[in-house]
């Protein structure tokens, strides 16, 4: 499908972006990127996830083959200027959880795609709007588990979705791989068509 390079290579552990990257490819590997996800205080949001996703895509590729083209991503929620990552415990998740009741937040998603001589790198900007959680409900979802791997503590595909009133934006960038504009920037670095026309 993107015959001039080969591998792809998903630069991710998430079973999300797996799952996501799927419908544009079934032709790619996965090997996850281990990299210093800290952020820099001195950029803003947007920098910051754009610089994790590049970040991520580098340290992959450096060690693929030449041939080689690599797909990596990293998701923020910013509420208010503060950036959440994933908690570190349940605590943490009912602190995230609490924080984002009855308001509206941001989802930065930045996806970096790079070969051996090109690279490009876009963030997917969406916001979610959280109704008002009642006593006891952040308590009893982060003891469900499912927050403990999210950014902002909540899957939008999962139960966390009860809580979302709306969105604007791209639901498969508040998943985690912004599917519509990866396949545009496909499109851009390989050239021609990008869509998986395999039945299924
Ligand atoms: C907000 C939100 C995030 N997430 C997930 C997507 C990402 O997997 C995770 C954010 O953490 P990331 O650090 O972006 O990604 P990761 O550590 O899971 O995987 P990798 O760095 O190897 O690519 O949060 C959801 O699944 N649903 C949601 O609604």
């Amino acid at each position: 499908m993107i015959p001039q390079y080969h591998p792809i290579i998903l630069a991710s552990q998430s079973p999300r972006r797996r799952e996501l990257l799927a419908r544009i490819t079934p032709d790619f590997i996965v090997c996850p990127a281990d990299v210093d996800e800290r952020l820099s205080p001195d950029s803003t949001p947007e920098e910051n996830v754009r610089q994790l996703a590049q970040r991520k895509a580098r340290a992959v590729s450096a060690q693929a083959e030449s041939s080689a083209l690599v797909i990596a991503a990293d998701t923020i929620v910013v509420c208010d200027g503060t950036i959440l990552g994933k908690p570190q415990d349940e605590a943490d998740a009912v602190r995230m959880l609490r924080m984002l009741s009855g308001r509206t937040h941001q989802v930065m998603t930045a996806v970096c795609v790079k070969t051996a001589d090109a690279e490009c790198a876009e963030v997917s900007v969406t916001d979610v709007t959280f109704r008002t959680l009642h006593d006891g409900e952040a308590e009893a979802y982060a003891a469900s588990g499912e927050p403990l791997d999210k950014a902002g503590a909540y899957g939008i595909q999962g139960a966390g979705g009860l809580f979302i009133s709306g969105i604007r934006g791209d639901y498969y960038g508040v998943m985690g791989l912004p599917i519509c504009l990866l396949s545009e920037m496909l499109r851009q670095v390989c050239g021609g068509t990008n869509v998986n026309t395999q039945k299924g």
